[in-house]
């Protein structure tokens, strides 16, 4: 059997350059992979995305673009974190039916649930309560997401699905201080401190936010091992409107302790020190991925050893780190 074309949208983002290792590792050939940089295509031009998708004609998608980045740029950017979002999914769900792409997986995030859902978080938590206000805007544009694919479903017959990962991290992150996630923001900031020997380091909030964390390429495998379900399989495991699939590791820590361990991960000895004035976000999201388990997946890389691999990929990276 020839293998599908597949395009992967944001190839060269974390999780979209951890499903193409993914995809080539698994013998996909590479000539059977589509990919556009942004500067090649803008994903919220909507002529240009239906214009690319009636040029290449791909079996599947990989929705893995995003304006992506951490509390500070989600509360800093709300309009364009909602829109950006809001036109490339639209635009890639809607030229992907009309192109005859019949197999799409969308990603979304833990952060589509409610602010106080009941802790670890299952599907049908969504849409039970306000949302947290730092990342409204992008969790409105993951919840419209997810209601496009089960939309186009029920009206078209396609199979397009939907993974909410949790908090993820690993090579090829965003290390930008202001706009990234914590676990890149910490690897830097530490690794910056014990190389000025600097007596402590001052992270966001009070640090007793618990946060659940993925490795990336366990999130890549997820991606995969979701796609490749057949269909009455994904079926009997969801509902066509509570289609989606968590994706978490498992469970949570408090950011004081991840703090500690990015420090023992770097080697830095310093101290340690919160900063209120900064923002906590939800208090907690650890999500339930029982659904996803009983579907026949699980993670395999713990936080101490995906810690590890993401430093080593930060110091290869050197300068050209992103961010
Ligand atoms: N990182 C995390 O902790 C989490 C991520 N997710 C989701 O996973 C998915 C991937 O996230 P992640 O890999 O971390 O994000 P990245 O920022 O690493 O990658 C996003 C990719 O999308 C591309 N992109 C952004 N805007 C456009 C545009 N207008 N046109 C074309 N390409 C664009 C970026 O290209 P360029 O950089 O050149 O602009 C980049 O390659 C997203 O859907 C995100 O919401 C969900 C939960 C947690
Ligand atoms: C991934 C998912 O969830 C994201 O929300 P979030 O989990 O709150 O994102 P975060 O990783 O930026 O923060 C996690 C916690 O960590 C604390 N914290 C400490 N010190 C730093 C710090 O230096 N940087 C950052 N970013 N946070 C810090 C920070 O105060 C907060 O309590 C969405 O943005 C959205 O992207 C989404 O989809």
């Amino acid at each position: 059997m020839s293998h599908p074309k597949i395009y992967v949208a944001g190839h060269r983002g974390m999780v979209g350059s951890a499903i193409v290792r993914q995809l080539l590792a698994a013998g996909h050939p590479q000539d059977r992979l589509v990919t556009r940089t942004h500067a090649e295509l803008d994903l919220t031009d909507q002529a240009a995305v239906r214009a690319f998708f009636q040029q290449e004609k791909p079996d599947q998608v990989y929705l893995a673009a995003a304006r992506v980045g951490g509390i500070h740029a989600n509360n800093t950017y709300p309009a364009d974190f909602i829109w950006d979002n809001l036109m490339m999914e639209a635009n890639i769900i809607d030229a992907a039916f009309r192109s005859g792409v019949h197999k799409l997986l969308f990603l979304g995030s833990s952060c589509i649930y409610p602010k106080m859902a009941p802790q670890p978080m299952r599907e049908d938590a969504l849409l039970t309560g306000t949302l947290e206000s730092t990342n409204e805007p992008y969790a409105i544009a993951k919840i419209a997401g997810i209601k496009l694919c089960e939309s186009f479903n029920r009206q078209h017959g396609v199979d397009y699905r939907s993974v909410m990962p949790t908090n993820l991290y690993g090579p090829g992150d965003n290390y930008h201080p202001e706009n990234s996630h914590v676990i890149p923001a910490l690897l830097r900031r530490f690794h910056e401190a014990k190389q000025a020997n600097a007596e402590k380091v001052v992270i966001w909030g009070s640090g007793t936010p618990r946060r659940e964390f993925l490795y990336v390429d366990d999130m890549a495998s997820a991606s995969v091992h979701v796609m490749n379900l057949d269909a009455g399989t994904y079926a009997k495991h969801t509902q066509p409107m509570l289609s989606h699939i968590n994706v978490g590791f498992g469970d949570d820590l408090t950011i004081l302790d991840l703090a500690e361990a990015v420090a023992k991960t770097v080697g830095y000895a310093g101290g340690i020190e919160t900063d209120p004035t900064k923002p906590d976000g939800t208090p907690r999201k650890l999500m339930d991925s029982s659904r996803l388990q009983s579907l026949g997946w699980s993670a395999k890389v713990s936080l101490a050893e995906g810690l590890q691999l993401a430093y080593q990929d930060f110091l290869k990276a050197g300068s050209a780190v992103r961010g």
